[in-house]
């Protein structure tokens, strides 16, 4: 494991069922941190680019798919990544379809969440100390969809889908028929076990954060089809991985640039995120822990919460 403190990645890269390695990039060391929300779910990559981006890896469930959805520690993989300095993430994701147009192979990026998950994931930064509460209507980071978007064309034999509605379920078995059928009727597109609270907890530190839905399966609300099960996930993933694993290569200098510059087509590119946790804490200061201020430093040192 590498010795070497990294602060200057600003690229993280969380890869879902399937993609536990971007083995494409030459790999610069590793990095396995205690934060204050205990280890990540397995070691951080530190990769280069050919260009010279670095790029921090994290497998979602650990390589060798140790942890269940529900055990993911997201607490700890965000705040790692934010630690290492990482401004914005792209986020792989193995999800099932719920249209017919959203084809098993193909990818999309969502624009919105509906969260289905029970309550038993630690979901807050803000908690045991102090109160904050983030805006989260736009879940996800429009700037960097389109950044992804843009390279489309690298995906073989496959798209990408825009202006989604992501369900995240709590699993880990796989839905009913009947709650299929529900999620379709409340127009959700695509469904997955992974989104939630990830996708939060990066708002909370203010990264940056897209997730990208590789299809794996059509879930089980068509009728006279036999049911998803991780076969068929692990099948499709096959090719989905190599997919996944291209269009980062493509993507990455846009997003370097656009991170470094802070400027994406003409506009702010961090416009809604940085300054997200700045508003949203409510507690008085003289409320707030000594302790949970500390733990606070290590994602948002520009702040002070306490007196
Ligand atoms: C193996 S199928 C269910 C599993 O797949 C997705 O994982 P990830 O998002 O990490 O690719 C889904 O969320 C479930 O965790
Ligand atoms: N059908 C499905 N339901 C929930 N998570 C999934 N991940 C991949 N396919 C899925």
């Amino acid at each position: 494991m590498s010795t070497t403190t990294y602060t200057d990645v600003k690229i993280g890269i969380i890869g879902g069922s399937g993609l536990y390695a971007l083995d494409n990039l030459q790999v610069l060391g590793e990095v396995y941190p205690l934060t204050p929300w205990g280890h990540p779910s397995d070691k951080i990559t530190i990769c280069q680019t050919k260009e010279g981006t670095k790029v921090a890896f994290l497998p979602r469930h650990g390589k060798g798919h140790a942890l269940t959805p529900s055990e993911v520690p997201a607490r700890a993989n965000i705040a790692a990544l934010k630690h290492l300095g990482v401004r914005a993430i792209v986020a792989f994701s193995a999800v099932g379809s719920l249209r017919e147009e959203l084809v098993p192979g193909q990818f999309v990026l969502p624009t919105q969440i509906f969260d289905r998950t029970k309550g038993i994931r630690p979901s807050s930064f803000f908690e045991d100390g102090i109160v904050g509460h983030v805006g989260f209507a736009d879940p996800f980071h429009e700037p960097l969809a389109e950044l992804i978007a843009d390279h489309a064309d690298a995906l073989v034999d496959s798209r990408v889908h825009r202006n989604r509605t992501l369900v995240c379920m709590e699993g880990p078995a796989f839905s009913t028929r009947a709650e299929s059928h529900f999620y379709r009727m409340a127009n959700c597109d695509v469904i997955n076990m992974s989104v939630i609270p990830e996708a939060k907890l990066a708002r909370e530190a203010e990264i940056a954060y897209q997730m990208v839905c590789m299809v794996t399966d059509y879930d089980c609300w068509r009728p006279h089809e036999a049911a998803v099960d991780v076969t068929t996930v692990m099948g499709t993933m096959e090719g989905n991985k190599n997919n996944a694993k291209r269009l980062c290569e493509a993507f990455f200098p846009d997003l370097e640039r656009a991170v470094n510059t802070a400027q994406f087509r003409g506009k702010d590119f961090f416009a809604g995120v940085e300054g997200a946790a700045k508003i949203a804490v409510q507690s008085a200061p003289e409320k707030v822990t000594a302790e949970a201020a500390e733990r606070i430093k290590y994602i948002l040192p520009q702040y002070k919460y306490t007196v």
